[in-house]
Formats: structure tokens, sequence, C-alpha cells
């Protein structure tokens, strides 16, 4: 397929996730299973049009005054691909699978649009009514925090102390380009794609197969580090889900002492095995049932509670939720984190740790959860964060931002939105 194709697809994609209200990845495998024609090599450049047309739509919105697809997918391309708008309709000539190219009053509407300054609410590229809460997180740098959530992500990845060093990885994908992640000790990060690249499909590869690194996002791993675990420790993961946070804590643990891996649901925990195998944690014990937890009542010295969340940190590696999330939905999350934090609580150890993270940057999820909880459970008082940060990453003391927790950022610290809060129990 050539370009025109491509952004033909795209466009076609882009409807079929605004019109049915659908994750981008599953209209993209429904497009993919109707034209088995196309290429990995097509279906890598259609998904990141998708893609980045989903990360910057008010962006695209507001250079053709319009949010139809064709707007989206175009936009996508002069925003993130580097185009200029004649660039792009010469992509198109004589393509029959093209769409029609830009007529010249797009053209000129364009032209104009690319020479003007960008209002703040459209290089926030976030929905109208996530902007005050944005604002709250960041104050006056909320809208250059709010772009840097609509770029293209780096593929993250963490060295499994388990199974030798990170220097060994780097050098096993060293024609990946992977280099050492800024922060994370045992972080390994290859670079955003460019254009219609894409990321090296490392989980294929030996390295992989032997469990020598996860593929993990460095804010993820920060936070794990954060929760200071050491070995002989026993510590309780609340909702550890497929259990990436269970891992980390297992490496940093050397496999001395107890994990417990929790979830409310399951099915979420089922990836967790088949990953403790490849990994070589054997201080990973999967507790399922609500029974499993009654003989660990106060006896943990760490509880880690990474708590269901909007996910507004991640909205790089998924900008579709960005636009389908609602404030209903994050009142949802805000009272079941409120509950599982109260619920969680129980297990910890006078003198232990409740561990709270999320993945999301807004601050009534965040700080304003953390607070709240204190007041209801005031044998809790918050760690001094400022100190631990300083701990953990001395070399990085002004990167994170601290308030009653961490907060980090992918302007901040080049991550993921992660929030981390310590909470020591009396
Ligand atoms: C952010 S995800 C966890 C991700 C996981 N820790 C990791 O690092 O891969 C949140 C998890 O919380 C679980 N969850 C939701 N409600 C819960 C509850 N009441 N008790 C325990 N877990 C719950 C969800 O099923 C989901 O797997």
């Amino acid at each position: 397929m050539r370009m025109g194709g491509r952004l033909a697809a795209a466009m076609e994609v882009l409807a079929d996730i605004d019109g049915r209200q659908r994750p981008a990845a599953e209209a993209l495998r429904d497009w993919g299973a109707a034209h088995r024609f196309a290429g990995g090599g097509d279906r890598a450049a259609i998904g990141n049009i998708v893609y980045d047309a989903l990360r910057r739509r008010r962006s695209a919105a507001w250079l053709f005054d319009a949010d139809s697809p064709r707007a989206l997918a175009f936009g996508a391309v002069l925003l993130e691909w580097e185009e200029t708008a004649d660039g792009v309709n010469a992509l198109l000539s004589d393509d029959r699978f093209a769409p029609p190219p830009l007529s010249d009053d797009e053209l000129q509407a364009v032209r104009q649009r690319l020479a003007e300054e960008m209002p703040e609410d459209a290089r926030a590229d976030c929905p109208d009514w996530c902007a005050p809460l944005l604002k709250a997180a960041f104050g006056e740098d909320w809208a250059a925090e709010a772009a840097a959530l609509a770029r293209r992500p780096p593929l993250d990845l963490r060295a499994n102390l388990l199974k030798g060093g990170r220097d060994a990885v780097l050098a096993d994908l060293a024609a990946t380009g992977a280099q050492a992640t800024a922060i994370a000790p045992h972080g390994i990060r290859i670079a955003p794609i460019e254009g219609s690249g894409r990321h090296p499909n490392v989980q294929t590869g030996e390295a992989f197969a032997e469990g020598r690194f996860e593929v993990q996002d460095e804010g993820s791993q920060i936070v794990s580090e954060l929760a200071g675990v050491q070995p002989g420790m026993q510590v309780l993961d609340y909702c550890a889900g497929a259990g990436g946070k269970s891992l980390a804590l297992s490496a940093a643990m050397r496999n001395q002492g107890q994990i417990f891996a929790h979830d409310a649901l399951k099915p979420r925990l089922a990836p967790i095995v088949e990953r403790i195998k490849r990994a070589g944690s054997r201080n990973i014990q999967v507790a399922a049932g609500p029974d499993d937890l009654t003989p660990l009542e106060g006896r943990m010295d760490v509880v880690l509670v990474d708590a269901p969340c909007t996910g507004s940190g991640t909205w790089r590696r998924r900008p579709d939720t960005k636009w389908r999330l609602t404030r209903q939905q994050l009142d949802a999350r805000l009272a079941e984190q409120a509950q599982i934090l109260d619920m969680a609580a129980a297990y910890v150890k006078p003198g232990g740790l409740l561990a709270y993270v999320t993945c999301s940057v807004f601050q009534e999820e965040n700080d304003g959860q953390a607070k709240a909880f204190t007041e209801r459970n005031p044998a809790f008082a918050p760690e001094d964060h400022a100190a631990l940060w300083k701990h953990h990453f001395p070399s990085h003391e002004d990167r994170a931002r601290i308030g009653m927790g961490v907060s980090l950022s992918p302007a901040r610290t080049g991550t993921d939105g992660f929030y981390f809060c310590a909470l020591r129990r009396t």
C-alpha cells in the first residue's frame, strides 16, 4: 500500500472507533482481519496514523476546523510526520486508493493555521472537562504537561536482577538502539518510533523467553523502587493484576521473603503464573480468594495498592481512553480507590507501610485520595517524600513533583504519569 491507501484505511478505522465507541486496538485488529492483503509495514503505518490522530485530536481538529476522521488522519500526518500540506497532496497523487486530496480552500486554511501559534486548549490535546483537572495538577505548566501526554511513547523494559543485570540485556538488544533509562536503575529504553516505523518485537527474542527482562514503563519501575521493599519482608500486592509490580518487587527482594499477589478479579491474575516462571521468581504466592488474605491481617511490612484509576497518566500509550473517559468514570474510580485503601490498610503491621500508587495525573486520585485516607485513618501518616525521593534518586532531585506523595509525568521525568504515596502506620 502507498501512503494514500494507508491514510484512507486510517480514516476508516477512526470512523469505526468514533462510530462504535470502541477501543483503537480492537478496531485496528478488525480492519486487519478484513484486509488480509495488508502487510506488516502497512498495518504499522496505519496504526501509527490512528494513534497519532487520537493523541493529537484537538490539535488536528484546530488545524482543519473539523473533528472528522479525514481531518484527524491528515492532521496526524501534518503534526507528527513532519509533512507539509503540499507534501501531503504530493503523497496522494496517482494513488487510486487515496482519499480526495486537500482542496485549495483546505490547503490555504491549513497553511495559515500552521503559521499561527496554536491556542493552549488545542496544544493540550485533552477533553475540555479534563483541563481544570490538569490545571489543578500542574498549575501554569498544565498545557505543556498535557501536550507531553500526547506524544509518542518510548518502549521501556526492566532488566530482571534475578537473571543477571542490565548490561547483559543492553548488549543483547544493542541492535534496537536500547539505552539505559535516565532514572530507574534497571530500566532500558527504546526511543519512540518515528514516522511509519514500529518498535522491535523484543518479546520474541531469547532474552525475553529466558526472563531476563520484562516490558514495564520506567514510571512503574520507579514507583516499585520507592516502595522500598527489602529481602525477607512480607509484602502484599493488593491489586496485583497481571503482576508487573509483583515481579519488580520480587527482584528487589532478591527472591527472599514473601509477596502475596492478590486481585479482586481473579482472571486478571491469569498471566502472572507464566510471568513468575519466566522471571525465576520464587517468592510470589498468588492469593486470589478473600480467605487467603485473612491470616495476613496486621502482619505485612508493605502493602502495595496499585489502584484501579482513570489511567490518565498513560494517555500516550492508550490515547483512545482519553476521549472515552467521563466524569462519572472518574467518580467511580475515586469511590473504589477510597474503599480499597481502607480495606488494604488492615493488612499493614504497626510500623509498616501502605504504598498507594496510581497511573493517573489527577490530584483527586492522588494527593486528594491520600489526604482523605489519612483523615479517615489517623493511624497512618505520609512519609517525607522529598527525603524519600532524594534517598532513592539523589541525582534527579528536581525531576519529580513532590506534594503529599511523588508525581511523575512525561514532561518532568520522561515516564508515564504515575503517583506514589507511602503512608506509615504508627
Ligand atoms: C492498575 S491495575 C493493577 C496493575 C498491576 N499491579 C501491574 O503492575 O501490572 C488495578 C487492578 O486492581 C484490581 N482491583 C479492582 N478493584 C479491586 C479491589 N476491590 N480489590 C483488589 N483489586 C482490585 C483490578 O482488577 C486491576 O487488576
